[in-house]
């Protein structure tokens, strides 16, 4: 282990990024290229094997290891629920302690989907601080994985975030919303959304923007921190694609549904907002841009597929 000066904080030098095939991972390897940057992806390491995770960590030597790897099938997981605990909960216990092991700071992706949103008003937000209480085997798994980061890493920070969209595409979703909505009005539609879960799309350009941001400045906040980063605004799943369809210059029939005719298996929260007041207050960190802007840069950078 590498000594440390609780006191002093230590410049980035060498930074570890596992799930480096992600979407999410594509927009930090940008945008944390200039440090000296391993990449893992699950070739390298399987995080199921959680006897590998230790010393493949300790091998690296990092100043910071970036979690993004994910057992990310909501639905799937209802049925399968062990999978996304060995990702999302057990392996990420085991991420924190190498970490902790190596002296590196840890930081770990999370989601909205730790909350219910039953009974919030339209306009309320979750801050960091409000009680979780996940409706799925998915948000069970990454609230334990909040838990075990928590626990086991002596420096971490837990960046919340909710529906992210990349131009890489989910890996574990095979695509993300706004694919799988142009994919839809491609065929003619009618294309039906749910219009009772509101949210805020993320772009992982802004999110990935955002932690380099927080990297950079080792801003105030305590590093276990929970810091919850989305772009700014909110909206309705069938509001997003009707979005989505506009800025495209696509007229598709597109109707509002609700959570119970869609019938998924997982229940998902009716509300998710996620505040970014502590990003603002304690990192001095501008929130990222409107969801509506960054859709539509999404939109110009996305290949033609
Ligand atoms: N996607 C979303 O809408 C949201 C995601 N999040 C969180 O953000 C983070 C990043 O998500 P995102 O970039 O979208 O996810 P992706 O599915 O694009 O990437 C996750 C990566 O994890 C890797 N992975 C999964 N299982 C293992 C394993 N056993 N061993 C090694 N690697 C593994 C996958 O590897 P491989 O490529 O080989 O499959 C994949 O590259 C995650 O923590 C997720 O929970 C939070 C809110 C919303
Ligand atoms: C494809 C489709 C989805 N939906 C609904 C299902 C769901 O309630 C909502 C969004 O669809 P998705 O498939 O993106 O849902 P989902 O996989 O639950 O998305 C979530 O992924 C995990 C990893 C997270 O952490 C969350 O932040 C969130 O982004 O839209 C429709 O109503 N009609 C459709 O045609």
């Amino acid at each position: 282990m590498k000594p440390r000066d609780p006191h002093q904080q230590p410049a980035t030098k060498r930074v570890l990024l596992l799930g480096a095939n992600g979407q999410l991972a594509a927009d930090l390897r940008r945008t944390l290229g200039h440090y000296e940057l391993v990449t893992m992806a699950r070739e390298d390491l399987d995080l199921t094997d959680l006897a590998a995770i230790g010393p493949a960590i300790e091998r690296q030597s990092p100043d910071v290891v970036v979690n993004t790897a994910a057992y990310n099938l909501v639905d799937k997981a209802e049925e399968d629920p062990l999978a996304a605990f060995a990702v999302n909960t057990h392996a990420a216990g085991a991420i924190a302690r190498a970490s902790t092991a190596a002296g590196a700071l840890l930081v770990h992706f999370s989601t909205d989907y730790v909350f219910d949103g039953q009974g919030a008003a339209v306009d309320a937000a979750f801050s960091e601080e409000d009680l979780p209480s996940p409706q799925s085997q998915y948000g069970i798994s990454k609230l334990a994985g909040e838990y075990q980061v928590r626990a086991y890493a002596a420096e971490c920070l837990v960046i919340r975030t909710c529906g992210l969209y990349g131009v890489k595409g989910s890996r574990g979703k095979g695509g993300n919303f706004v694919e799988t909505m142009l994919r839809l009005a491609a065929k003619g539609g009618p294309v039906r959304v749910v219009a009772d879960q509101r949210c805020t799309p993320t772009f992982t350009a802004d999110l990935a923007e955002a932690t380099a941001r927080l990297l950079a400045t080792r801003p105030d906040v305590h590093w276990k921190d929970i810091l919850h980063v989305t772009n700014a605004g909110r909206t309705t799943w069938h509001d997003f694609a009707k979005e989505i369809f506009e800025a495209s210059g696509l007229e598709v029939p597109l109707e509002p549904i609700s959570t119970e005719e869609f019938g998924a298996p997982a229940r998902r929260p009716v509300h998710s907002v996620l505040s970014n007041e502590k990003l603002a207050r304690l990192a001095g960190i501008a929130p990222p841009r409107d969801w509506r802007d960054a859709l539509r840069d999404y939109l110009s950078q996305r290949p033609n597929r």
